[in-house]
This record gives structure tokens, C-alpha cells and sequence, in this order.
């Protein structure tokens, strides 16, 4: 195969939800696998809806997840290309001018239904004389342009869906030029990806049907050759299975990134869910390039459950290895070394966790002393140091004779004064890291 060549094209309408970034690390990954190039193409010809802050915030959210495009194009750049291409199908005959308004195309739409035809457009505008056309232009009316579709099927082997069919008869005539000159999606779309070169588009299903259109629209402008492969994966929907919309501000990456979600658990479940591949957390989107196959996606919607990501994102941070997190961890300021991270990486629901573990360790913590005796006897036989992972049993073994304690009413005391908690990360890794200067201070209820 050659490079191949993917991009992801959203509309900057809106922050990215956990819906687009399945696509976009479909493309990412599917790069990375093949060794490719990725497009990060902002398809903003829509001058009212699109802004350039969204752009910014889409770009921010991309490299948060660790997309980083080969490429960026802005489609309001390339409009004299959109031109052109528009100019050529005219040429062709394959553009047509059309005169009718939103409300006279409702109307016959309605007779349509009401004789129980397919609301498809009748190319009326085909059979529009001179004089009539222009009537319509000396009343002020602009026409939009229609792509004049082979009524034949168009077939293609959608690499996540298999074999696919439309047939073109099925379609109306698609508007590609509004009246006021501006461009609906289909056009731009194809005219960039062929100019891209791009080789494997991988969109969600939502367009299976513009496919036909495009493919027909390719093959006019550069002919069958320039075809790229397509695959429509299947949709994310909330977990109730309510469908998501930038627009309407869906569970955005933003949000999930400043709940402290972790990227690799939103990569993870916004690729595995409703794949072939059981969601599982991984290290790297190495490794998750590795285990997806777009062939394999289900062909039903798959649900997005945000509690599934929480579960997730605290197997992800359970799975990093120190050298990971490392820059990270000394970002937050918490202990040097491995031995920490190992210690308290299965207690992180969420990075941050990283702070109360280090404070654990490090102190100041006010210790919680509920029995002194009892603590005051443990202290009495902490052993002196070095110390390491079999201080602690050797020494609670020896607090076990002198006090006569086992089980709960041994370890839970010393864990409130050692830690200040009733709950936390094994004491016999914590133990060293606390240190036995620290340790003794607090079994003594003193703050250390
Ligand atoms: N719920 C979803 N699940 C998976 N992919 C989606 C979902 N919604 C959109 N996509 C995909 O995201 C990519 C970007 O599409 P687009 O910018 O139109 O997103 P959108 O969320 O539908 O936008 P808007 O709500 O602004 O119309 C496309 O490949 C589209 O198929």
C-alpha cells in the first residue's frame, strides 16, 4: 500500500465530544498502524456557525488526547479550489442551476407524501426554458446548484461495513453551491480529499449516504482512480442512547479533560467501546493502535457511559509505569522515584490523588491517635533503619506480642496514625517512604 493518507474534519461548530474523538483517533491510530499521515481538516465553510476559537479549543483537545495532524488545512482557505471544481462540473453539465425556494420545494415535497412518492427532487430546474430563468433572475431570485446524479448504483467495500450499495435514482440531486455562493459540506469535502490526497476516509456513519454522492462527484472531477477507500464507523450515543451534537455541547473532551480524566482512558473506551475488543486500559495509543481493527467495529451504536469511564480511568493510572508518570509526578512535587508511584498508583482514581499520597508521605499530616498507649507501645519497637517491604510485618509482628493484637484492631490504628486514613495504599510499601523519623512522630500524635 502506499502512504496512506487519512484526515479528520470537523466542523469548528462547538467544543469535540467524546463522539468525534472516535473518529479522529480512528484516523490517528489507523496512521500510526500503517504508517501514514494524518489531515486535521476544519471543514468551516459554514461562515455563521464556525469560529476560530472553536478551531483553537479543537486543536487543544486533539493534542490533549495525543492526535498531533501532519497537516492542518481550514477549508475557508481553499475556497478558489471549491471554484474551480464547481466551474468544471458546470462545464459538464453536471451542475444545474435551480430556482425554487425552501417554501415551494416543502410544498412538493408534500404532494409528494401525499401521493406516497419518495420526497426525492423532481429536477424541475432541468426543464426551466431561457426566458424562464430569466424571470427568475429579474425578480432578484439566485439560484442554488444541484449535482446531477447517474441514476445507477454505486457500490464500494466499506472497510468497516463490507459492501455497500446506493443507488442513485434513491437521491435527490444534491445542493453543492447555496444561492449566496457559499458551499454545503459534499463538495469542499471531495475536492479536498482528492487534492490531499487522501487515500482511506474514515468518518462516522452518520455519512453513508453522502458516500454515493461523493464517489459519483469524484469520479466526474478526477475520474474512478481517485476514489479513496471509505469506512463508516458506527455512532457513540449517551448512555441513555441520545445522540451526541457539538453544537449542543455533549460530553466534551474539555470537560472530561478538567474532571482529570486521564486521555488514555477517553482514547481507550471512545475506540474500544462497541468494538470486537473488550474495553481494557492501555499505556499507550501505541498499544491501542495495535488492537483496533476497524474491520471489527459492531454495526450497532455503542454507548457511552460515563461511569465506565471512571472505572476505566482508574485501571489506566493503575497500569502506568513509573516511567510514565514520571515528569508528571515531579510536576506535582510528590516524592522521587519509582517506589512511590508503585506504593500508591492503584489508590488514583484520578492524577491528582497524587497529591494526598504525597502528602501521606512527605507530611505535614496530623496524625489520627485514637488508643496512645497502643500506639506508643508500636512505637516503642519500630525497628531502626534501613528499612524496606519486610519492615512492616516484621515489625507489626512484633507490636502483635507485646499488645497481644491481631487483625483489625492491630493494623487499623496504626494505619489513622501513620496516615492520618482508614483507608489507603499497603502500609508495608508506604512504610519506608514514610521514613521512620516521621513514622515515630506520628504514633507519638505528633503532627510530622
Ligand atoms: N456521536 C458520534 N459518534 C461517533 N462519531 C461521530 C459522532 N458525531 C459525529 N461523529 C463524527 O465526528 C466527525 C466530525 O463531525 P462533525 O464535525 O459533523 O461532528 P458533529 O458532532 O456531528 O457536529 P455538529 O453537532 O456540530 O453537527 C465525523 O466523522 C462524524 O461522523
Amino acid at each position: 500500500m502506499n502512504t496512506p493518507v487519512v484526515r479528520f474534519a470537523p466542523s469548528p461548530t462547538g467544543r469535540l465530544h467524546i463522539g468525534n474523538a472516535r473518529p479522529a483517533l480512528l484516523n490517528a491510530l489507523f496512521a500510526r498502524r500503517n504508517g501514514g499521515r494524518l489531515i486535521l481538516r476544519f471543514d468551516d465553510t459554514d461562515k455563521e456557525r464556525s469560529r476560530a476559537e472553536y478551531a483553537d479549543a479543537i486543536v487543544t483537545d486533539l493534542a490533549w488526547l495525543g492526535v498531533e495532524p501532519d497537516l492542518t488545512v481550514r477549508q475557508s482557505d481553499r475556497i478558489p479550489l471549491y471554484d474551480k471544481a464547481a466551474d468544471r462540473l458546470r462545464a459538464q453539465g453536471r451542475l444545474y442551476a435551480c430556482y425554487e425556494t425552501e417554501d415551494e420545494l416543502d410544498r412538493r415535497r408534500k404532494r409528494q407524501a401525499a401521493r406516497g412518492l419518495p420526497p426525492i427532487y423532481d429536477r424541475a430546474a432541468l426543464k426551466l426554458t431561457e426566458a424562464e430563468r430569466q424571470a427568475f433572475e429579474a425578480e432578484g431570485r439566485r439560484p442554488h446548484w444541484r449535482f446531477l446524479l447517474d441514476h445507477r448504483t454505486v457500490e464500494w467495500d466499506d472497510l468497516v461495513r463490507g459492501p455497500c450499495h446506493i443507488d442513485g435514482a434513491s437521491l435527490s440531486d444534491p445542493v453543492l453551491v447555496r444561492a449566496d455562493g457559499s458551499y454545503l459540506y459534499t463538495l469542499p469535502s471531495v475536492v479536498d480529499d482528492v487534492d490531499l490526497g487522501v487515500t482511506h476516509v474514515i468518518r462516522g456513519e452518520d455519512h453513508v449516504t453522502n458516500t454515493a454522492v461523493q464517489i459519483q462527484i469524484i469520479e466526474a472531477l478526477a475520474g474512478a482512480a481517485k476514489v479513496p477507500a471509505f469506512g463508516h464507523h458506527n455512532l457513540l450515543t449517551t448512555a441513555s442512547g441520545e445522540g451526541l451534537s457539538k453544537r449542543l455541547g455533549h460530553l466534551s473532551l474539555g470537560s472530561l479533560r478538567e474532571q482529570g480524566v486521564e486521555p488514555l482512558a477517553v482514547a481507550a473506551l471512545a475506540v474500544l467501546v462497541g468494538s470486537a475488543e473488550a474495553v481494557r486500559p492501555v499505556r499507550s495509543l501505541d498499544e491501542l493502535a495495535q488492537l483496533v481493527d476497524i474491520a471489527r467495529l459492531s454495526r450497532a451504536p455503542a454507548r457511552f457511559d460515563e461511569a465506565e469511564l471512571h472505572a476505566l480511568n482508574a485501571k489506566v493510572l493503575h497500569h502506568l509505569e513509573y516511567a510514565d508518570v514520571r515528569d508528571r509526578l515531579a510536576a506535582r512535587g510528590a516524592p522521587d522515584g519509582e517506589a512511590f508511584w508503585l506504593a500508591i498508583r492503584g489508590n488514583c482514581a484520578v492524577f491528582a490523588d497524587v497529591g494526598g499520597w504525597s502528602a501521606v508521605v512527605t507530611g505535614p499530616l496530623a496524625p489520627v491517635v485514637e488508643d496512645p498507649a497502643f500506639c506508643a507501645a508500636a512505637a516503642a519497637v519500630l525497628p531502626p533503619e534501613p528499612w524496606d517491604a519486610n519492615t512492616w510485618a516484621a515489625w507489626t509482628k512484633n507490636v502483635a506480642q507485646d499488645t497481644g493484637r491481631k487483625g483489625k484492631a492491630l493494623f487499623m490504628p496504626l494505619r489513622l496514625a501513620l496516615t492520618g486514613l482508614d483507608h489507603g495504599p499497603e502500609l508495608k510499601a508506604l512504610l519506608p517512604l514514610i521514613g521512620r523519623a516521621r513514622a515515630l512522630a506520628r504514633l507519638n500524635g505528633e503532627t510530622a
